[in-house]
């Protein structure tokens, strides 16, 4: 008589992904910016004023903003390509047999599909456990920590009990840094090998005081990152001169952003006679206005001008296979969050210093 062995269930673990959302179509640009500056993690302003002063700010931006994304074709295109990391995810996931079965989910900020929504579709659906990983590769106040605080409360209030595992930042998680190498790589194929390259790193920026005053990790994570691809960089291009800069784009509001900004930048290195330049999103990781617009018809219009010989920009890790196959093995090897070791704002329990 053959015996069979009673299998092991296997765990589910839901995964949420984070990232800001976007406007899909021109009507959601408002709500979408009324969402975001009512953020108190994002837009730091007296707490009762804050309602009135988000709808005030974000009737005002919101024609600007609008031509942007008229601009790049009515929209934003990250809910797509976020939906498409995560189904490709999961099924890169659940590829490997083990005893776990993954279930991922996006869960954005400020644009539909909802934080909670997500989180209360996983919860429903049975997983056992749950992992936060945000689409920010380097952690703020702004991004990451504002996910975590929106998910965390979300997830005490839904599922109190249910574990829940954060990732808080992977700037210099090796397999993330060969594929945004990678990228790099692509435009690099498309200049003379004997030409000197400036590879300019190009970041979303934040408020300074952030970083000065309020130890906001976002700095030293962008900074870690860029050392890290240009050592990546230098060791799969060892015949290539490459020369590196760092700026942050995308200032809002009248504050002194972390600098230099990536429009004097470009100047700059205009002014000092480079010739060929290959910008880099580093931010980010999908498409979006900051990359499409800003990146390539504001700065590919400014270094036409300017008379750069080339402009390439490195394309987005959006669906890239070593990409999602970068933050599987992220979702398999990690354990216990990498901020318990130093400064954090993510707001997830473990970090040494955390401020209100
Ligand atoms: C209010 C100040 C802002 C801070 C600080 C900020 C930080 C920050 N943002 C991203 C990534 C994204 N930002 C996006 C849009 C967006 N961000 C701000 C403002 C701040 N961002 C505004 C007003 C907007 C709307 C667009 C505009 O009017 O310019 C998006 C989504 C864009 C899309 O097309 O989908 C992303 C993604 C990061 C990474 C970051 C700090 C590290
Ligand atoms: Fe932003
Ligand atoms: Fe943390």
């Amino acid at each position: 008589m053959s015996q069979t062995r009673p299998e092991t269930p296997k765990t589910t673990r839901g995964v949420l992904l984070f990232n800001l959302g976007g406007p899909e179509t021109l009507e959601d640009v408002y709500p979408f910016l009324l969402n975001l500056f009512s953020d108190p993690d994002i837009f730091r302003v007296p707490r009762l004023i804050q309602p009135l002063l988000a709808r005030i700010i974000a009737r005002r931006r919101a024609p600007k903003s609008r031509e942007y994304y008229r601009q790049i074709g009515g929209g934003s295109p990250l809910r797509k390509i976020t939906d498409d990391q995560a189904r490709l995810l999961e099924e890169a996931l659940n590829r490997e047999e083990t005893d776990v079965h993954w279930k991922v989910r996006v869960g954005m900020r400020y644009a539909p599909p909802r934080t909670a929504d997500a989180l209360r579709e996983l919860v429903d659906s049975g997983v056992n456990d749950l992992v936060f990983l945000p689409l920010y590769p380097q952690r703020s106040r702004t991004t990451t920590g504002s996910s975590f605080r929106e998910a965390l409360a979300e997830a005490k209030r839904i599922a109190p009990g249910l574990p829940v595992r954060t990732i808080p930042a992977w700037p210099v998680y090796p397999p993330y840094i060969k594929s945004l190498a990678e990228t790099v790589g692509d435009a690099l194929s498309r200049i003379p090998e004997e030409e000197t390259v400036h590879i300019l790193f190009s970041a979303h920026g934040i408020p300074e005081f952030l970083v000065t005053r309020e130890k906001d990790p976002y700095e030293a994570d962008t900074n870690a990152t860029v050392s890290a691809a240009m050592e990546a960089l230098q060791k799969f291009h060892p015949q290539r001169k490459l020369l590196h800069h760092l700026s942050y784009q995308s200032r809002v509001g009248p504050l002194k952003w972390l600098g230099p900004e990536t429009r004097l930048e470009l100047s700059r290195l205009a002014g000092e006679g480079v010739r060929h330049l290959v910008m880099v999103p580093i931010s980010f990781v999908s498409d979006h206005q900051e990359t499409l617009y800003e990146m390539d018809i504001l700065y590919g219009q400014m270094t036409r001008d300017l008379g750069y010989k080339t402009f390439l920009r490195a394309p987005s890790l959006n669906t890239r296979p070593s990409f999602i196959h970068a933050l599987a093995s992220l979702l398999r090897e990690s354990s216990d969050p990498p901020c318990a070791s130093a400064p954090c704002f993510c707001a997830c329990g473990a970090c040494p210093k955390q401020s209100g």
